[in-house]
């Protein structure tokens, strides 16, 4: 099927989606050391043909590591990585049907906006006539076709973003990996790019690989969450999934607007908008620490008389009916089914 991510403006492109078991990604059981340092512990990990997946984590987790391995920017310590029925451990990163867009684009500042999409079929040998023609087939797919002749910092930070990644897609790619593609933009064209990216993800249908640490990025944009802490692999699965019921404290700490509760059948994770408060009846006895209006909801902070400290998230007009003032003694409870048993 041949298609344009930008129908009003120029040719169809022909830019095939492949079939999904050619964009499938596989890790197993891979490893990358840097001296004494383990960056990246043994991680299995399956990546569904034509999905969105995220590594997610703080700083320092392997997240880029992993990334940089399936690109062949590193070299695996240990393990395997396929791409479709390809064992690509060990190939360079030009033979391995994966492209690589980076946080700041990394486009050549010196060179055309047309050229920097035409370079690496430059570096293949093409000649110029027929990689100029396939750049402008390119830069047409992301809608870009009228900025050919400008330099880089003639274009604005989303801009910028469309021609990387037509530079990324001339290498007609199985797999685009993406490493915190979104950071440089200021807050309101993140959210726009992000929608952007997903978009052409859809439209492509390939597998994209997008590493963030920002929890709302992931969950926005990912078919498969991977949160990742010291290396591991905490946890794989839907946004839903992870977020409903995270596997371990770590998680349920990361992605955040969870409380983790010390049971007597040990720690359980509860999310803060399913605890209810009331002056009196069954719960936990708290002291409210603090509220916070947001606007749709307010945060009340709530200290147990064990030192554990959880959020309550309160729908606006529900606090407004009965406001809670910081000091107030209540109760806090929640449905069973709302628990979430976390892996010791
Ligand atoms: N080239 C290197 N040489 C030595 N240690 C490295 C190298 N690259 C990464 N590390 C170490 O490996 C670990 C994982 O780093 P990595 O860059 O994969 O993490 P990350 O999750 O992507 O972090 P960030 O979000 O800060 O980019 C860190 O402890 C880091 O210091």
């Amino acid at each position: 099927m041949s298609q344009s991510l930008a129908p009003d403006s120029g040719p169809a492109l022909a830019l095939e989606a492949p079939p999904p078991h050619e964009s499938r990604l596989e890790l197993a059981a891979v490893t990358k050391r840097y001296g004494d340092t383990v960056a990246v512990d043994g991680i299995d990990l399956r990546i569904e043909g034509g999905s969105y997946c995220c590594l997610l984590g703080p700083s320092g987790c392997g997240k880029t590591s992993t990334l940089r391995m399936i690109a062949g920017h590193e070299i695996a310590s240990e393990g395997d990585i396929v791409l479709g029925s390809r064992n690509i451990t060990n190939l360079p990163a030009a033979a391995r049907g994966t492209a690589m867009m980076f946080q700041s684009y990394a486009l050549f500042p010196h060179l055309s906006v047309l050229d920097n999409v035409a370079f690496s079929l430059k570096m293949k040998g093409v000649d110029k006539a027929a990689r100029h023609a396939r750049a402008r087939e390119l830069l047409a797919l992301v809608d870009m076709d009228a900025y050919a002749a400008r330099l880089p910092a003639q274009l604005s930070g989303g801009q910028q973003q469309r021609v990387a990644l037509a530079r990324a897609l001339i290498t007609e790619p199985r797999a685009l990996l993406l490493d915190e593609p979104l950071s440089a933009l200021d807050p309101f064209l993140r959210v726009r790019m992000r929608a952007e990216l997903k978009r052409w993800q859809k439209t492509l249908g390939f597998t994209f690989v997008h590493v963030t640490h920002s929890q709302e990025e992931a969950m926005g944009l990912a078919d498969l969450v991977v949160v990742m802490n010291a290396g591991r692999i905490e946890q794989a699965g839907s946004p839903r999934a992870v977020f409903d019921a995270p596997r371990t404290e770590f998680v349920a700490r990361f992605i955040g607007s969870h409380n983790v509760v010390h049971t007597p059948a040990g720690k359980v994770a509860v999310r803060s908008d399913r605890i209810r408060l009331a002056p009196q009846g069954d719960g936990v006895p708290v002291t409210v620490t603090a509220c916070e209006y947001q606007g749709t909801h307010v945060q009340v902070a709530l200290a147990t008389a064990q030192g554990e400290e959880w959020t309550a998230t309160v729908p606006d007009q529900v606090f407004h009916a009965a406001p809670i003032e910081p000091g107030a003694a209540l109760r806090a409870a929640w449905a069973p089914e709302a628990a979430h048993r976390l892996q010791a």
